[in-house]
């Protein structure tokens, strides 16, 4: 059994009274192996973000079943972790105290709190902005404080909706580059929502093209984990052959929609 399961997930939202409105998800399956990364991309409305919600626990499916190491969740709980679009962290605490937050609500006291933090801190490259306040960090800074939050908490899985979508390219690759050394360092599993195309044949080991409500294709990504090299990546064959699979799918994908 794969380290994260997600067994024939079907999500319909409905009205009070029960009539469904939207069918989001349709039965869908996918496993997923510890230490690998997943990019989920999909034309804009066909369930991304409510997969990914669903496996965080912070939305339950109609029916279907997701499993963690092999335990079937039941809300949200400290072996998933997310990380969201926007950072969203809390304007009146400083980097260190916002990455410590999950810590704090686990319950982790001092000192082992500062020292987690701390650790998590460093590992984003955030060691000289310690003590600021959210307002006082780049878009970038943000990202990684908010990375190093979902980290902190040692979660088995660490789930990414769109996590640099809002960035200019130049931070965004950056970013992508720190995310394959923490990878490299952590070994987490990890599940990244990506409009982006570069972005998904860059980090992932599989790409999950969806369609509406269900998985199109899933494309696998032979780069081999060592990709600090990003340029050597970018140009190799591998890369643009499994760039135009991924366009072509995402292309099927938009056409099936319409
Ligand atoms: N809370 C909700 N109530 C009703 N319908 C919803 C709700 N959340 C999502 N939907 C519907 O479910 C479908 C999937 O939405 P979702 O946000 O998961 O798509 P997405 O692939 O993440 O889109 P995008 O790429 O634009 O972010 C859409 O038709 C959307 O309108």
């Amino acid at each position: 059994m794969a380290h994260l399961e997600v067994q024939n997930i079907v999500k319909s939202f409905r009205t009070r009274s029960g009539v469904e409105f939207a069918r989001a998800l349709d039965g869908v399956s996918f496993g997923v192996e510890k230490g690998e990364i997943i990019a989920l991309i999909g034309p804009s409305g066909c369930g991304k973000t409510t997969l990914l919600r669903i496996i965080m626990g912070l939305e339950t499916a109609t029916s279907g079943q997701v499993r963690v190491a092999g335990r079937p969740i039941s809300g949200c709980g400290y072996d998933r972790g997310m990380v969201f679009q926007h950072a969203e962290l809390l304007p009146w605490r400083n980097t260190l105290s916002n990455i410590g937050y999950g810590l704090e609500m686990k319950g982790v006291k001092e000192p082992e709190l500062s020292r987690a933090a701390g650790h998590y801190l460093e590992l984003v490259g955030l060691s000289h902005a310690r003590t600021r306040r959210p307002h006082q960090l780049s878009g970038g800074m943000k990202q990684r404080a908010g990375i190093a939050r979902a980290l902190a908490i040692d979660p088995e899985v660490l789930l990414m909706d769109e996590p640099f979508g809002a960035l200019d390219s130049q931070t965004r690759e950056t970013l992508h580059g720190e995310l394959l050394s923490i990878h490299a360092k952590t070994g987490k599993t990890i599940i990244i929502v990506t409009h982006d195309l570069d972005e998904a044949v860059m980090l992932a080991d599989r790409v999950v093209v969806m369609r509406k409500g269900s998985i199109g294709q899933i494309i696998p990504v032979e780069l081999g984990r060592d990709r600090a090299d990003m340029r050597a990546v970018r140009t190799s064959e591998e890369y643009s052959r499994k760039r135009t699979m991924i366009w072509e799918a995402l292309h099927d994908s938009e056409r099936q929609a319409a």
